[in-house]
Formats: structure tokens, C-alpha cells, sequence
């Protein structure tokens, strides 16, 4: 009985990638996750560790940044191809190859031509609490995730011998805002309200230039407070998700701000209370919930 080597691929799972393309003011996003699955006389690498035929999955994962810049993107099937083919064609012992590709839908926000809300999958959130006579009402807003691609800087922070960041006047900012706001009654009409608060957080997230993402959080509570005087203190957890350029340079491309890793984790967390200075006795309202 002998021990034969079966059906195997390898690549670069979940390239996370996102392309800014720009018509004058107007600005487009691309948000995709790129895998890539190459097959084909692999049987050396696998017996003896002779990689002369293993395309490096890091090389896979370049070549997915380089086309997002070489050419428009376009469709997920015409970019899917692409690259398919690009394997097949350049690489002698690679015989076939598997894209997979998700596009993250955005929607534009009305306020502006570059600032953008994800579909799809926020929840409205409410926590009321009765104690004797009294009620109190948090509501609020989870997973909505936003973007803006431009109209974002970062610095003047400090310079320690352990800063690496680099300053910016121009940058991808993006979140996915758990906003709660507790109102002062319970004479509220509740389906007017919501709509109207997450129009205020997203409106103020898309017009603010934005200095720091604490900024925009800050912004974004003022605004609710400013055109709703029912509502008393608002409560952001902002994680910053970061969008870091692509270096392309290696490949002979210049990144003129499109071409962005989009990072999973680690993250900023930023978060923070904006209320009115006369009310800060919250009573129960709170109890139970996470500070922000
Ligand atoms: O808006 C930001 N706030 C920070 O506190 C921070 N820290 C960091 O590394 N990047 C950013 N961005």
C-alpha cells in the first residue's frame, strides 16, 4: 500500500482590499475580499520542499494590489478573471486557479460626493429601565458602519522614540459607530426619532473635516444634542478602521492615495460621552449597559 498525495491548492485567503477611484469631486470605493487558490504540479513542494513551482501566496497577494491599480477594477467577475488567468498564463506548473471575491456594498451619504454607509447590517438598539414611577430610555444605533475618503487628516500628535506613524492631511476614515443616547422622557415619538438621530450622526460624520476620528466623535454627539433637545447625553464607541496605502513601488506603481489594505485588527478604539452640563443624573438609565 502506498501514501499518494491527493487534490490540493494553496494561495492567499482574504486579501482585504479597497480602491478610492476619483471623477473630479466624486469618488468611488471598491471594498473587496480577494482569495486566491492556485493548482497545479505541486507534487515537489510537498515531498521533498523543492518550491520551484510555488508562485509565493505573498507574490498572489501583491499581484491583487498591482491590477486594482494597473487597471479599473470593474466588475468582481472581470477582476476575478483577470487575475485567474494571470496565474495560469505566467506560471508554467500552475494549471488552474480559483478567485473568490466578495464586494462590501456602500451607499453614498447624501451629505456629500465621498462619504459613504455600508448596507446592510446595523441594528437599532433600545434599553429602558422602570424603577417605581421612573423610566428611562437609551436607544441607539449598532454596526453602522461608515466611510469617508477624504476629508480626513492625523497629526500634530507627539513623537516618541516608539512612533512610527506617519503624518497625514489625507487619509481613508472609517468606523462602525455604537452610538447610545438617553433621552430626558418618555414623550417621544420613537419612529421619528431614530431616523432622525442616525441622519444627524451620519450627517455630521460626512461634513465634519475631520482632525482626529475624537473629533468626528464629538461632532457627531453635539450635532444630536443640538437639534434634539429630548435627548440629554450620547454615547460613541468609534474603533478606527484603518486603511493603510498599499506600497506599490516595488512593482514600478505609484499610489496616488487608491490602493488600501484594509486592516482587521488591531484597531483605535475610540470612544467617549457628549451631554448637556445640567444632565448628568442619569438615574438608572445606564444600569447594566457598557459605559459607552
Ligand atoms: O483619529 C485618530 N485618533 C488617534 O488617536 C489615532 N492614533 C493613531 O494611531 N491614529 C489615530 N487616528
Amino acid at each position: 500500500m502506498g501514501i499518494i498525495l491527493g487534490p490540493n491548492q494553496y494561495g492567499k485567503a482574504e486579501n482585504r482590499l479597497v480602491v478610492v477611484s476619483r471623477d473630479g469631486s466624486v469618488h468611488t470605493v471598491k471594498d473587496l475580499t480577494v482569495s486566491t487558490s492556485l493548482r497545479g504540479d505541486l507534487a515537489d513542494t510537498h515531498h521533498t520542499g523543492d518550491n520551484s513551482k510555488v508562485l509565493a501566496t505573498d507574490t498572489q497577494k501583491n499581484t491583487v494590489y498591482a491590477f486594482a491599480k494597473q487597471a479599473p477594477v470593474g466588475e468582481i467577475e472581470d477582476f476575478a478573471l483577470r487575475l485567474g488567468r494571470h496565474f495560469v498564463s505566467s506560471q508554467e506548473a500552475i494549471t488552474g486557479a480559483r478567485v473568490l471575491v466578495d464586494e462590501h456594498g456602500w451607499n453614498r451619504i447624501d451629505a456629500n460626493d465621498h462619504s459613504f454607509v455600508q448596507g446592510g447590517n446595523e441594528k437599532r438598539t433600545t434599553a429602558v429601565t422602570v424603577h417605581g414611577d421612573d423610566a428611562w430610555v437609551v436607544s441607539g444605533v449598532r454596526d453602522l458602519v461608515v466611510l469617508k475618503s477624504t476629508g480626513s487628516e492625523f497629526h500634530g500628535f507627539p513623537k516618541d522614540p516608539y512612533t512610527t506613524l506617519k503624518e497625514t492631511d489625507d487619509r481613508i476614515l472609517a468606523t462602525s459607530v455604537t452610538a447610545r443616547w438617553r433621552y430626558l422622557g418618555t414623550d417621544v415619538d420613537w419612529a421619528k426619532a431614530y431616523p432622525e438621530i442616525r441622519g444627524l450622526l451620519l450627517e455630521a460624520f460626512a461634513t465634519k473635516h475631520s482632525l482626529s476620528l475624537q473629533q468626528t466623535l464629538y461632532t457627531m454627539g453635539e450635532s444630536v444634542l443640538l437639534a434634539r433637545p429630548d435627548v440629554a447625553e450620547v454615547r460613541l464607541s468609534m474603533p478606527n478602521k484603518h486603511h493603510f496605502l498599499v506600497n506599490l513601488s516595488p512593482f514600478g506603481l505609484e499610489n496616488d492615495n487608491e490602493v488600501f489594505y484594509a486592516a482587521d485588527r488591531p484597531y483605535g478604539l475610540i470612544e467617549g460621552t457628549v451631554l448637556r452640563d445640567d444632565a448628568q443624573d442619569a438615574g438608572h438609565a445606564w444600569d447594566t449597559l457598557p459605559t459607552f
